[in-house]
């Protein structure tokens, strides 16, 4: 294994996983750390770490790190989300440092920005589409609500050292350039450095660049020009293999509470079977996962749709009234038990929305790897792993894919 990536969530991993195989590294998602890893160049450990005690965060990805060195890892990537979901307390900060203390090194960039779904850095400010990052919507994020667009300013809050800046004049002014303002970051003891991206070429750029960095934060785009680093160097065989296509019925689960996911769901469920989780009976445990299971595949033929997604209103209520952390888990457990009763009756494809829904329904399934296929829409591949036989997934980020997303992923899993 060449290049080792810790995700902070499981659709970050997904994300990450399809863009190094479509630049050409042959590409494992492995569900946690340990064990043996198999024939990979490009191994990606998806780990639940983005909502959890900056604690936890830190010991869970130093123990992937460490693995990961295990394993002959030259390079590390730490992934977190396109949008920076992350609290005044970490854990992009924290983890990151860490990060930087076990590699033993002493810089690391940090570029969130994923253009071709419209997240883009300018002077330290990441933008959505023409938003600034807290005004696009992920100010109402049931877990991590982004309410500071400054890169700088709000992962300075979660660091113990001064945080660094790259703006993009000095992205564009060439290898030499751009490698001395590294340079000058590291003297002046910034090891965090926030790094502007408006588009492919500037991810490009800056991966060229980081050929010699041990250590690389971001978002998946940041991933776009490290294969080729490696290929320069001879190292990459020509290892990427098609998918075997999963046969049989399909389901859609949908946690995320996010504006896209809103719009799929109400999409999805004009012509689809669909049913909305009742969050207070859930709560109550008045309603049973084999209740939903019955449903489902009594739906089985139409392959429907469970969902908790609920606009803001809806989810800042039941927070209240239930607390924020504990409706959270208890959505989650119950999208875990219902993936895994659904599987073990004879689904074959399954499409997840939601990073935290994803981490829930994999681990659920006791899955040790995913295999990585086509991309579906932008950092959404197909997946295929085994349970009771070929199993089909698609894990969506919260905010990615179409409008017509959950439709078009059931066909590129599997076939019916
Ligand atoms: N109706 C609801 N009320 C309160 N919380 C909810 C509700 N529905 C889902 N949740 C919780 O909100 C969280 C949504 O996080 P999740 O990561 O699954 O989606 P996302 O943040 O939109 O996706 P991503 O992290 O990939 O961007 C989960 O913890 C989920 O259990
Ligand atoms: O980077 C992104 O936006 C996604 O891969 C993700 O991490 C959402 O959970």
């Amino acid at each position: 294994m060449l290049l080792g990536a810790i995700a902070d969530d499981f659709t970050g991993a997904s994300d990450l996983a399809n863009t190094l195989a479509k630049e050409g590294m042959a590409t494992t998602l492995f569900v946690g750390a340990g064990g043996k890893a198999g024939d990979c160049e490009a191994g990606v450990v998806a780990l639940k770490t983005r909502s959890i005690p900056a604690a936890d965060a830190v010991a869970q990805s130093l123990y992937a790190a460490r693995w990961l060195m295990d394993q002959g890892c030259r390079q590390f990537l730490f992934k977190y989300c396109s949008t920076f979901d992350s609290t005044p307390h970490g854990n992009i900060g924290p983890v990151t440092e860490a990060l930087l203390d076990l590699l033993g090194t002493d810089i690391a960039i940090v570029c969130p920005a994923f253009p071709a779904t419209g997240r883009r850095i300018f002077m330290g400010h990441l933008f959505v589409g023409d938003r600034l990052l807290n005004e696009s919507g992920m100010q109402n994020h049931p877990l991590t609500p982004m309410t500071d667009p400054d890169l700088r300013r709000f992962l300075r809050l979660q660091t113990k050292g001064e945080v660094g800046a790259i703006h993009l004049d000095t992205v564009r002014s060439g290898p030499e350039a751009l490698s001395s303002a590294f340079a000058a970051e590291r003297q002046a003891g910034h090891r965090l450095v926030v790094t502007d991206a408006i588009d492919d070429d500037d991810l490009r750029r800056i991966g060229k660049v980081a050929t010699d960095h041990r250590l690389i934060t971001g978002g998946s785009g940041i991933a776009i020009g490290l294969p080729r680093n490696f290929r320069d160097k001879n190292l990459l065989g020509n290892k990427v293999r098609p998918l075997p296509v999963p046969t049989g019925r399909g389901a859609v689960l949908c946690g995320s509470c996010s504006s896209m996911s809103q719009k799929q769901v109400a999409d999805y469920s004009r012509d689809n079977p669909h049913y909305a989780l009742d969050t207070g009976a859930l709560m109550a445990g008045k309603l049973t996962v084999s209740e939903v299971t019955d449903w489902v595949l009594q739906n089985s033929h139409a392959n429907p749709l469970v969902y908790s997604t609920a606009d803001p209103g809806t989810v800042s209520s039941a927070q209240a009234a239930f607390g924020r952390d504990s409706v959270a888990t208890t959505i989650e457990r119950f999208f875990g038990e219902l993936a895994l009763a659904l599987v073990d009756s004879g689904v074959r494809r399954l499409v997840v929305g939601g990073g935290e829904t994803s981490g829930a329904v994999v681990e659920a399934l006791s899955v040790r790897s995913l295999r990585i296929g086509a991309e579906i829409d932008p950092g959404v591949p197909a997946l295929a792993t085994e349970r009771n036989g070929l199993l089909g997934l698609a894990l969506k980020s919260g905010n990615f894919g179409a409008v017509d997303f959950f439709a078009k992923a059931l066909q590129q899993v599997g076939t019916a």
